[in-house]
């Protein structure tokens, strides 16, 4: 059940197709980094990297494996509890295994560091992140992914797969919520 929210517009941000860009950019780099293995386990964060893994993925000119680990911290609002909790975990071993960890955003950067820590002692060959976006201005702890693709002032976004309370997440975009009252 979607939580009561006051009433709000999206102001678009970032459109698709700069999204689409960057992802190919990406996808190079990313590219270069893991040429000649044969171990790559792409790491989704869900909920909100669904729509971000789904497009890199298919922009990786290397094979992949992808599994999903599920995180929360936000709840329905607008702020962090700062527990984040593990709600689902890999299917796969990551042991030796080169692993690329996909998010959507880094804001307080509690999520990415404690998931991090999570695999890292997990023991994989080597562990790299990468986040769509990117908010320096609210970090609370020292985090910075390996790959960003934007990075965005302090605003609350919606869209590419990021939510306000569970809705949003289909739009194609990214955009900033405006409350109108
Ligand atoms: O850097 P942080 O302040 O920790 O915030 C980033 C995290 O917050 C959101 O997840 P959320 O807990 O809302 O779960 P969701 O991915 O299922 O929407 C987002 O998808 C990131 O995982
Ligand atoms: O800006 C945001 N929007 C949605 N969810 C989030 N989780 C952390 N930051 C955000």
């Amino acid at each position: 059940m979607p939580a009561d929210h006051p009433p709000y517009v999206i102001d678009q941000m970032i459109s698709a197709k700069s999204i689409a860009a960057r992802i190919e950019s990406l996808a190079r780099e990313i590219g270069t980094e893991f040429a000649g293995t044969d171990k790559l386990v792409v790491v989704g964060l869900l909920r909100g990297s669904f729509v971000f893994i789904a497009d890199l993925v298919r922009e990786l000119d290397l094979p992949v494996e992808v599994d999903f680990l599920e995180a929360s911290s936000y709840g329905d609002g607008m702020d962090s509890s700062r527990e984040v909790r593990i709600l689902k975990d890999l299917r796969g071993q990551i042991e030796g295994r080169d692993v690329l960890v996909v998010e959507d955003i880094v804001d307080t950067g509690h999520t990415l560091a404690h998931v991090t820590k999570f695999l890292v002692s997990r023991n994989p060959a080597r562990l790299r992140t990468i986040a769509l976006l990117d908010k320096p201005a609210r970090r609370e702890v020292d985090f910075k992914a390996d790959w960003i693709g934007f990075e965005i002032p302090d605003e609350f976004v919606v869209g590419y797969g990021i939510d306000y309370g569970q809705r949003n997440r289909n739009l194609p975009y990214i955009g900033k919520v405006r409350f109108t009252q």
